[in-house]
């Protein structure tokens, strides 16, 4: 079976026929409506607490590319905010568009942003990240925004990796990286039940989506698309537009941190 992507016949449309569960009542990601979002008192604020020693490597899988952590003991974790319990911070990457109109998966008000970033973590409850990643509790990723305008200085490292991750299943190190200088100043966020937003679309994901977003420059961004979908020696595929567009709420309450 042709592996899934975000082309004409291995796209998002498309992800049904292997993935039922594309179909289910709690997907991800969908149109964040402000308006319609519930102020919850009850909600804490977020407590990310990241240790850059567990960065270790950088990587191209293909579909994104992601920075992986070290998640054996809890250095780096996702505590309070709408979850009870420890998560581990696990995994980050992006999803972004061919122009700067689009490429965030969670929109808002039917916005869409040039990117966004995934914080992946797992419910320490659970022995291990495989185990958690098919518990209805068993992962917390935050969502965070990116906005056209000055130049990211902490983005900056994660790009210039790029040369060496270039295409499908090119890893490097990448060390001693506190991905806390990726996060915007305000935390405020909205929550809602959801899912992976790529297969396997298990339905395990508390999401946390951050109100503010945080500055990538045009500059940056063309970096991302010069990395590839396709691996050396194939035909070039840019690797642009990776995102699966909003999907059904489905009944699903979304709740707000802030008034
Ligand atoms: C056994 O479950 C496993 C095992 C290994 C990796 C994964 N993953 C696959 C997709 C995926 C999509 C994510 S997103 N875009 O919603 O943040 S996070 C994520 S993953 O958990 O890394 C799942
Ligand atoms: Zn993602």
């Amino acid at each position: 079976a042709h592996a899934w992507g975000y082309g004409a016949d291995n796209g998002p449309d498309k992800w049904a026929k292997s993935f039922p569960v594309a179909d289910g009542p709690r997907q991800s990601p969908i149109d964040v409506v402000p308006a319609q979002a519930v102020f919850d008192g009850g909600l804490k604020p977020l407590r990310l607490q990241y240790d850059p020693s567990t960065s270790m490597d950088i990587l191209n899988n293909g579909h994104s590319f992601q920075v992986t952590f070290t998640d054996d003991t809890d250095s780096s974790t996702l505590k309070d905010g709408p979850i009870s319990g420890v998560y581990r911070l696990k995994q980050f990457h992006f999803h972004w568009g061919a122009s700067d109109d689009r490429g965030s998966e969670h929109t808002v008000n039917g916005t869409k942003y040039p990117a966004e970033l995934h914080l992946v973590h797992w419910n320490t409850k659970y022995p291990s990240f495989g185990d958690a990643a098919s518990k209805p509790d068993g992962l917390g990723v935050v969502g965070v925004f990116l906005k056209i305008g000055a130049e990211n200085a902490q983005l900056q490292k994660v790009l210039d990796a790029f040369d060496a991750i270039k295409t499908k299943g090119n890893q490097t190190t990448f060390t001693d990286f506190d991905p806390t200088v990726l996060l915007p100043g305000c935390l405020d966020y909205w929550t809602y039940d959801g899912s992976l937003t790529t297969p396997p679309l298990l339905e395990s994901v508390t999401w946390i989506v951050c109100k503010e977003a945080i500055s990538v420059s045009p500059a940056q961004m063309a970096r991302f698309r010069g990395l590839l979908f396709s691996g050396q020696g194939e035909a070039a595929c840019c690797m642009v537009d990776n995102y699966r567009p909003p999907q059904p709420l489905k009944g699903r309450t979304v709740r707000a941190s802030f008034k």
